[in-house]
């Protein structure tokens, strides 16, 4: 059976006005299971975020394509949900309206679009904001109902760039340990841009290396560790300890490739 996402041959040349051409991505190939999470680890530049805005239709590439479900990408759609961090709520619309926006563009009638995300709210646990703005709400709030509002779509994928990026250890831990709750109910394919090495372990089944300068596709590991994962169990798990150190070393010789290109 061939991958829910194909990735073939897929480089992405920038033109930078006054600096001429700048090789972001070069001779991508990568395929994606369905329902399978997968994790993107590279040096900063090495065009990890530049891959999921162009597997969401958001950036076209410059060579190669995207197959999803067989067919291939031509710009955004429904189907792939970005939670990007520029894709920032409206601030004047209340938590529950970002959620129903979604929604009442696709013409969902108000009344039906009011009670999923309401459910939604509920999964991230905001009911309680459902009436806030999103000033009056904490960066990890912000964040969950940034999720709520892609879930509404009900998209096959979820394209999330360092969601948790800016958030505090805490925050972090409590958002991954619901973004795998809500994985494992549903089963979506998810591509998850990180730097986190652990947060890579502890979230995916495969972590996709790429090395800098251009972008290319440097290593794939398989995370081999059972499901459900619970995180204060997996830190003293040795495999665990060891799939982090791996690719931390695999990250230094990425950065290595980079520096010799
Ligand atoms: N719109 C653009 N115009 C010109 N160059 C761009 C553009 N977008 C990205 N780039 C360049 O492409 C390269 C890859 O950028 P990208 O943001 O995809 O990397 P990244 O791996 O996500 O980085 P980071 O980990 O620092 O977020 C960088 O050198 C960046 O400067």
């Amino acid at each position: 059976m061939s991958d829910f996402i194909q990735i073939q041959g897929l480089s992405k040349r920038f033109e930078v006005p006054g600096r001429g051409a700048h090789l972001a991505l070069d001779g991508i190939d990568m395929g994606v299971r369905e329902g399978e999470f997968v994790s993107l680890l590279g040096p900063s530049g090495c065009g990890k975020s530049t891959l999921l805005y162009m597997v969401g239709g958001f950036v076209k590439p410059s060579q190669g394509q995207i197959l999803v479900d067989g067919r291939a990408v031509q710009g955004p759609a429904p189907e792939r949900g970005p939670v990007f961090q520029e894709f920032a709520l409206f601030p004047w619309k209340t938590v529950l309206h970002n959620v129903m926006y979604g929604l009442r563009v696709q013409k969902v009638p108000a009344a039906q679009a009011r009670e999923r995300a309401e459910v939604l709210l509920e999964m991230v646990g905001l009911s309680d904001y459902a009436g806030f703005y999103p000033r009056q709400l904490s960066g990890g709030m912000r964040q969950r109902v940034a999720i709520a509002r892609t879930l509404a779509y009900q998209p096959r994928i979820l394209l999330m760039d360092e969601p948790f990026g800016a958030l505090d250890a805490h925050t972090r831990t409590n958002l991954q340990n619901e973004l795998l709750g809500i994985w494992e109910r549903d089963r979506k394919t998810v591509l998850f841009v990180t730097h986190g090495v652990d947060e890579a372990v502890y979230l995916s089944d495969r972590v996709f290396v790429l090395s800098g300068s251009p972008g290319r596709l440097h290593r794939i590991v398989d995370i081999d560790l059972p499901r459900p994962r619970i995180r204060a169990e997996l830190l003293t798990n040795l495999r665990y300890q060891q799939y982090v150190l791996e690719l931390e070393n695999m990250l230094d010789h990425a950065r290595h490739v980079r520096s010799a290109a």
